[in-house]
């Protein structure tokens, strides 16, 4: 499947990813959870940053994400580890989680196949079998949903989850034809220029998520940043803006409302120094429901922009051939 086919099933991966969780053989544990680190790479690992923002009202334990070959010192017997690599060969999160073997950590993993699934299997670890496919990126859904179902094993957050995520089904059923529409409307305004992409801060994960795939997917560079904090530095440095920069922010109705008037405010400076400036409202009636409304946007926005740079939006050639290198060592 191409990169476009693979956007085009997103909702549908959605509904395989809900049953994928429903029909998991997990364990509970009787160790108490004081600590969760998510470890992942790239497509990855951006799962793991989205979910820990989602839950953060319900999660009662630091959740650390780490897109690393070390992980953090706190780590010990009452730490969840949990890793998610697609291939199950991505070095740094093999390397992360020998060491959260070392330390005797509570350990659940997340993957399609490779080495990190022999070792689940070898050793009895709680783990989720993603279905086969390529380009990890593509497989978000999968490997978002799971992250749920495993927090959830643990008890460490609630089961409405699984309602949520199927209310997202229905709304991005609905809105499909709006999105797409509008992505390739913001595609067109992005073309020739370098994206700059905003959000709210408990939105970065998924503004992050929309940076990696114009990077991958339309082979731009681009950059992100988050409000309120862009506000005390970044705010300042678009008095070295120009008509170069195409300025993206996304917006949500839970914003605070004092980011919501800083946002108000920032369109206003940015305006004076670029002619592109473009806000995107998300829909929804959960956090959930938004992210995933803004994910799919994002993604529909990277292929459109890939079309019209005449990319291929699937090839990664340059993170082949750098493996490739490292190979070597
Ligand atoms: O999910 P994994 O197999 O661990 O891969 C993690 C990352 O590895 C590579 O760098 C790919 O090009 C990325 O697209 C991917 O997200």
């Amino acid at each position: 499947m191409n990169m476009k086919e693979l956007v085009e099933n997103f909702i549908k991966q959605l509904e395989e990813a809900i049953e994928i969780g429903e029909n998991a053989n997990l364990t509970s544990c009787d160790k108490e959870i004081s600590n969760i680190v998510i470890t992942g790479l790239g497509g990855s690992g951006i799962g793991g940053r989205i979910v820990a923002q989602l839950i953060e009202e319900q999660c009662k334990v630091p959740v650390v994400i780490n897109n690393t070959y070390d992980i953090p010192s706190f780590v010990g017997s009452n730490s969840l580890v949990i890793a998610s690599s697609f291939s199950g060969n991505t070095e740094e999160t093999l390397m992360a989680l020998e060491q959260a073997i070392e330390r005797k950590a509570e350990i659940a993993i997340i993957t399609s196949g490779g080495k990190i699934l022999d070792l689940a299997k070898q050793r009895g670890y709680n783990h989720i079998v993603l279905p086969q496919g390529d380009s990890p990126r593509a497989m978000l859904t999968y490997s978002l949903t799971q992250q749920f179902y495993l927090l959830a094993n643990y008890g460490i957050i609630n089961t409405n989850f699984k309602n949520e995520i199927e209310q997202s089904i229905l709304l991005l059923t609905e809105s499909l034809e709006k999105i797409k529409q509008e992505a390739k409307e913001v595609a067109g305004k992005l073309f020739g220029k370098t994206p700059v992409l905003y959000s709210e801060a408990k939105y970065e994960g998924v503004t992050i998520r929309f940076r990696q795939q114009l990077n991958e997917n339309s082979k731009v560079l681009c950059w992100h940043h988050a409000l309120p904090e862009m506000n005390h530095n970044e705010l300042v440095g678009w008095a070295g803006g120009k008509d170069e920069y195409a300025v993206v922010m996304f917006r949500n109705e839970d914003d605070f409302y004092r980011t919501k008037k800083r946002m108000d405010i920032t369109k206003e400076v940015i305006e004076k120094y670029t002619d592109t400036f473009i806000e995107v409202h998300s829909k929804g009636s959960s956090r959930i429901q938004r992210s995933l409304y803004l994910i799919l946007f994002g993604d529909w926005v990277s292929v459109y922009l890939s079309e019209l740079r005449e990319v291929d939006s699937k090839e990664v050639n340059i993170i082949s051939h750098l493996k490739g290198e490292l190979a070597k060592i």
